[in-house]
């Protein structure tokens, strides 16, 4: 098997659509071994607890760290080389871009950890990074109830990098965000649809003139929506006499 993913969650019915399509393809053929895990299995109270009141006050609750370290002692097996990396979705966590899809394609073993509540007790994450590397990461600037559906998002751009996982490995190069631009608009069959044409160009068959009109609007689109990205851009990928006109 290429990769191991465990995940943990108060919720792992949350994960269920991990059993679907390109995911549970990847499965299928052996690249990628899933396991979702319940929280709850290494709670030992009778009411099952995985949260407690947050010192320092304030509102909402925080979940306890014993679950946690049980949990990781438990998915980590002792002296595992190379150590699995923790990836703990969080509102304060690193932005997740697809250079850090690439890079976790790359690592045998991940396991999320599943935040829920106003989060997870900090001293978790401090003593897994004494055994393992850890990663918060954000998805945006937004909040949601709980990194279940940051794992979902996370699985999937990542999966998807996996050998053997997409059907044509062509639609990987076109890919948004693979040279730093936009995607330039798609179209298809039919030419003439509720009196919107696809543009002429596109079935002039003249390969070298249509490639320089997506390369034009994946600028154009690239230049009025995200404007950040062009900033970074390498000077040899942006030629500025496009972006001149
Ligand atoms: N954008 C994100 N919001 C949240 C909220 C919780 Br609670 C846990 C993880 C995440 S990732």
């Amino acid at each position: 098997t290429r990769m191991r993913v465990d995940v943990v969650s108060i919720f792992p019915e949350y994960l269920a659509p991990l059993d679907l399509s390109l995911i549970g393809r990847a499965r299928a053929s052996g690249v990628l071994d899933l396991a979702v895990h319940d929280l709850r299995t290494w709670t030992h109270d009778v009411h099952r607890t995985v949260d407690d009141t947050p010192y320092g006050g304030g509102p909402g609750m925080v979940m306890r760290p014993e679950p946690w370290g049980e949990a990781l002692d438990a998915l980590v097996p002792v002296g595992e080389e190379p150590p699995p990396r923790l990836v703990v979705p969080s509102p304060a966590g690193v932005p997740f871009r697809q250079a850090l899809a690439h890079e976790w394609a790359a690592e045998r073993h991940l396991i999320f950890a599943c935040g829920r509540y106003e989060g997870i007790d900090q001293r978790v994450l401090e003593h897994a990074a004494t055994r393992m590397p850890v990663t918060e990461v954000s998805l945006g600037d937004y909040v949601l109830f709980g990194g279940e559906v940051a794992v979902l998002v996370i699985m999937e751009a990542v999966t998807r990098l996996l050998p053997g996982v997409l059907g044509n490995a062509d639609s990987l190069a076109e890919e948004s965000h693979a040279h730093g631009l936009l995607e330039a608009p798609v179209y298809t069959k039919p030419p003439g649809w509720r009196g919107h044409d696809v543009p002429e160009i596109l079935r002039s068959g003249d390969h070298g003139r249509i490639a320089r009109w997506r390369r034009d609007e994946a600028l154009v689109r690239t230049a009025r929506r995200r404007p950040d990205m062009l900033a970074v851009l390498p000077a040899t990928e942006l030629d500025k006499r496009d972006i001149a006109a």
